[in-house]
């Protein structure tokens, strides 16, 4: 979806900017130009990244660009940190989802040449091409000391039976290799289809191996796997190979292991620290004859970038366009087809959060008070097609934003789909999901959202509040107390049609409306001149209403009011612009309502 150049009134509007400060493939980025506005700005030191960060609304990086918790703090504007690759550990994924940030990558764009690459090392290291190429341009001619080994025959063991170590196998037994490999996650299936034998530990692979190749992320349980006690157990005359991640193998171990002859060479694409300091392990291990290096070249090839590069720069568009991505690392996976199904229930639920907010919150009563708001719990219930759904993580995150946006300034948070669950967690509201398919034919519409806020009031406040009203209620049993309290409990229904949502019942009435503009809603007895009250009020005000609709007592409730004469009833009215509390409290008295309360949806 494009983004619109010009407002509703024709005016220009700014073009979303995004920031790529490190080279990414121009494939993707030609995408990006017909909507956007790209800057490419490679060099940047850290606080100048951290100075213009606020302009952009999406970064795009490499693994060269430190995307940490003070740059995403300092990012106002930032909806998508897009890695056009793999790896995240650049990252500060955990910080981006506090902000509400959607860290997406390119899963599979560069699988291929990085197996290639491992291919290209392990070739290199089994045939001292390093060294030998080093040797014949300083004038030498050294047949003898360069003898090399053969791939064909030899075990290969690979750590990690992902996309990339499987894509290894797949290569490497195509040269005869015979296959081994480690992963306590690995799918069974695709491991026995590339030819793997799984070995039940690191140690028996190790052992096992004349070439090792390292094929995992770099988390806690892979951070220094290789080390001195590993390195000691291997053949001697084994060869080693990361094209993954620097610090999976301990660099100072594996040079000892050069020197001393435990280990006959490695083949190294990645380091701790990148580039590495002068005169580090890493450095050292780099101009070690043994050691043919690169310096992190696994994912360069043209394809694989041009892949990467469409693949996250697709990803940003959507974003941007306010739609979900294929492949966000902190959000749930949502399937298109549910995307489209889900997508006018956002809405909705996100106006039955808001609505609620505002409704219950600030309702001013015929006590001139306004009331207390201890609602924490809500039950959101789904009927109907919205109950068979796989995710419904969309609809949770839109009833936190309803929630929690009127009362947040504008400027502050962005709350979303990463970080709605977060969020929630920090101000105490406890949302239970709940799927029904009861009632599915007495609806004219089958899918019906259900907010029910249950009030943490206990039923020594329920006695309370009656007190207030009746001295006599002092007296009010535990039993009908506690009935009280759960007659506190706030629900708002709603439905979808034709794309508009629609409210259809509001507390203990019911009524339908559609959730938009300023509204009005009046709690008043069900009598003559209530509305003839109303509106000469508003008038005098000076607004206009655009709509009135009166909702009487949903069904359920009916009997549990009086006679006729006791019965109460809604008034929602659409407004043409809010009116002050002076207006909304001088619309209490005796001929006039009972609640009033101003809500802008
Ligand atoms: N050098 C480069 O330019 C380059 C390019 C692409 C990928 N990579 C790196 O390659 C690595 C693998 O990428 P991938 O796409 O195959 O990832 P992947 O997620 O598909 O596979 C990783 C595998 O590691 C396994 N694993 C996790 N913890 C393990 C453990 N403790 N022991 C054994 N196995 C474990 C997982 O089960 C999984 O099967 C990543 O670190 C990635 O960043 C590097
Ligand atoms: O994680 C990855 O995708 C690779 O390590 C490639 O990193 P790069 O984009 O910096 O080449």
């Amino acid at each position: 979806m494009a983004i619109p150049a010009t407002s509703a009134n024709g005016s220009e509007t700014p073009k979303p900017k995004i920031l790529i400060p490190e080279k990414v493939s121009p494939d993707g980025l030609a995408l990006l130009q017909v909507s956007f506005e790209v800057h490419e700005k490679k060099g940047l030191s850290p606080e100048e990244l951290l100075e213009i960060i606020p302009q952009y609304e999406a970064l795009i990086v490499r693994s060269e660009t430190k995307v940490t918790a003070a740059l995403l703090s300092a990012a106002k504007k930032l909806k998508v940190v897009a890695r056009a690759g793999v790896g995240v550990d650049n990252v500060d994924v955990e910080s981006a989802t506090k902000h509400g940030i959607i860290v997406v990558n390119s899963p599979s764009g560069n699988i291929n040449a990085a197996a290639e690459h491992t291919i290209a090392l392990m070739m290199a290291v089994a045939r001292n091409v390093g060294d030998a190429c080093s040797s014949i341009k300083a004038g030498k001619w050294e047949r003898s000391r360069l003898v090399g080994v053969e791939a064909k025959g030899k075990t290969l063991a690979i750590v990690g039976l992902g996309k990339v170590g499987l894509t290894v196998a797949r290569i490497a037994s195509g040269f005869g290799m015979n296959l081994i490999g480690y992963d306590p996650y690995a799918n069974p299936s695709l491991t026995t289809a590339a030819s793997v034998s799984l070995r039940s530990s690191l140690a028996e692979l190790l052992k096992e191996a004349d070439f090792l190749t390292l094929h995992t992320p770099l988390i806690a349980s892979t951070k220094g796997m290789i080390a001195a006690a590993e390195l000691a157990t291997m053949k001697p005359t084994a060869r080693i190979l990361n094209v993954a991640r620097g610090g999976m193998i301990d660099e100072v171990a594996l040079l000892d292991a050069l020197n001393s002859g435990t280990i006959a060479g490695a083949g190294i694409d990645v380091f701790t620290s990148e580039p590495p300091e002068p005169d580090s392990p890493a450095s050292r291990l780099i101009a070690h004859p043994k050691v043919v290096a690169t310096p992190h070249l696994g994912a360069s090839t043209r394809e694989a970038q041009e892949n990467v590069s469409i693949d996250v720069c697709e990803q940003v568009i959507s974003i941007l366009s306010g739609q979900l991505p294929r492949s966000a690392v902190n959000a749930p996976l949502i399937l298109p087809e549910e995307y489209r199904t889900l997508q006018p229930f956002v809405t909705l639920v996100e106006k039955m959060g808001s609505l609620y907010t505002q409704h219950y919150s600030p309702l001013i009563n015929n006590s001139g008070s306004a009331r207390q708001s201890f609602r924490t719990t809500f039950d959101l219930t789904y009927e109907g097609a919205l109950a068979t759904l796989h995710t419904t993580k969309p609809l949770f995150a839109a009833l936190v934003k309803g929630l929690l946006t009127p009362i947040t300034s504008s400027d502050g948070l962005n709350i979303n789909i990463v970080n709605a669950e977060l969020l929630a967690k920090e101000r105490g509201i406890l949302v239970n999901e709940h799927r029904s398919r009861e009632n599915e034919e007495d609806k004219p519409y089958s899918s019906f959202v259900t907010l029910r806020a249950r009030t943490s009031r206990s039923a020594s406040h329920a006695r309370e509040i009656a007190r207030s009203a009746s001295p006599a209620a002092s007296r009010i049993p535990a039993a009908a107390a506690k009935a009280q309290a759960d007659q506190d409990d706030q629900v708002i229904q709603g439905y979808v049609s034709g794309n508009k949502p629609y409210i259809s019942r509001l507390d203990r009435f019911k009524g339908e409306f559609i959730p938009s503009g300023t509204l009005l809603i009046c709690r008043n007895f069900d009598s003559c001149g209530k509305i003839g009250f109303v509106g000469s009020l508003l008038g005098k005000a000076g607004v206009n209403i655009r709509f009135m609709n009166v909702a009487p007592l949903h069904e359920d409730e009916e009997h549990r009011e009086g006679g006729v004469e006791g019965k109460e009833a809604l008034m929602i009215l659409g407004m043409d612009r809010p009116v002050g509390d002076d207006v909304v409290k001088g619309l209490i008295s005796a001929e006039g309502v009972l609640e009033a309360s101003l809500v802008t949806l």
